[in-house]
């Protein structure tokens, strides 16, 4: 079957990698969006990924406890690297060549990120994990992805997470919240819907990258989405 898309940034939650943990990594639902990557991978997809870290530590909340903000965002960023060393040991288990690329210098953990590293990796059919976040504080994992998204020159910029898709508010908290097939980010805007943070949404909508927002804890959503069943969001200009 034909894949609905080439080239994708697979943007991951640090905090889906708890699993039924209250911190840190769980090894099941590692495995499993290992698994989830390496069939459409097998399929010919070039897949991006950027990963969280929320599962070990956020910036936000660390400044909460008395840290500087900055210290606090780049333990956050060091976080993501942390688990994007653990996706990538789980990718090659799975029997798919990945590499980690860091938006900050730490050879030999991986390398550090350029444009041209990272699609030359994707054209020889390697999943490329893209860490550390932008490198800057006061950035989010959303925005890392929205960024590398567009320099990878994705279609799509897939946010798997723990909802399946964007409703009128968080349903998380609000029962009778419903469910958009597709979305404008205008509309983004004018509802005051926090999906993702505003710095990330807009870079997507003022270069053009959509986002499909769907629910990755599910086992074979990634193929479904690839497959183009509407099973979440898409979030277009
Ligand atoms: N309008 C909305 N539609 C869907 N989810 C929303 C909405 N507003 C807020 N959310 C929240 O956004 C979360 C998904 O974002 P994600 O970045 O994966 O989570 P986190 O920031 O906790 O890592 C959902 O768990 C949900 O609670
Ligand atoms: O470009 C970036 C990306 C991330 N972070 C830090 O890394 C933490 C973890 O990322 P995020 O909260 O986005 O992870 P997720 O919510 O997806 O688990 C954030 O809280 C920030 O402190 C940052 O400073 N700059």
């Amino acid at each position: 079957m034909m894949a609905k898309y080439k080239r994708i940034l697979l943007k991951l939650s640090g905090e889906s990698l708890m699993g039924d943990q209250q911190y840190g990594i769980d090894q099941n639902r590692l495995g499993d969006y290992a698994e989830q990557i390496a069939e459409i991978v097998k399929g010919g997809v070039q897949v991006g990924i950027v990963i969280g870290g929320g599962n070990i530590f956020r910036g936000l909340s660390g400044a909460a406890n008395g840290f500087d903000r900055v210290k606090g965002d780049q333990m956050g960023m060091l976080a993501t690297v942390i688990n994007s060393l653990a996706l990538n040991s789980a990718l090659v288990n799975a029997g798919v060549k990945s590499k980690v690329l860091t938006a900050i210098r730490m050879e030999p953990v991986g390398e550090y990120y350029s444009k041209e590293k990272a699609v030359e990796a994707l054209s020889n059919g390697e999943v490329v994990i893209i860490s550390g976040g932008t490198g800057n504080p006061y950035f989010t994992t959303d925005t890392a992805s929205a960024l590398r998204g567009i320099e990878i020159e994705a279609e799509v910029m897939l946010k798997g997470t723990r909802v399946d898709g964007i409703y009128t508010a968080d349903p998380e908290k609000d029962a009778n919240a419903t469910k958009f097939d597709t979305i404008s980010f205008d509309e983004i805007y004018n509802r005051n819907l926090r999906i993702m943070d505003l710095t990330a949404t807009t870079l997507c909508k003022e270069n053009n990258l959509p986002i499909y927002v769907f629910d990755m804890d599910q086992k074979g959503n990634l193929q479904k989405v690839m497959s183009g069943e509407d099973i979440g969001t898409l979030v277009h200009n």
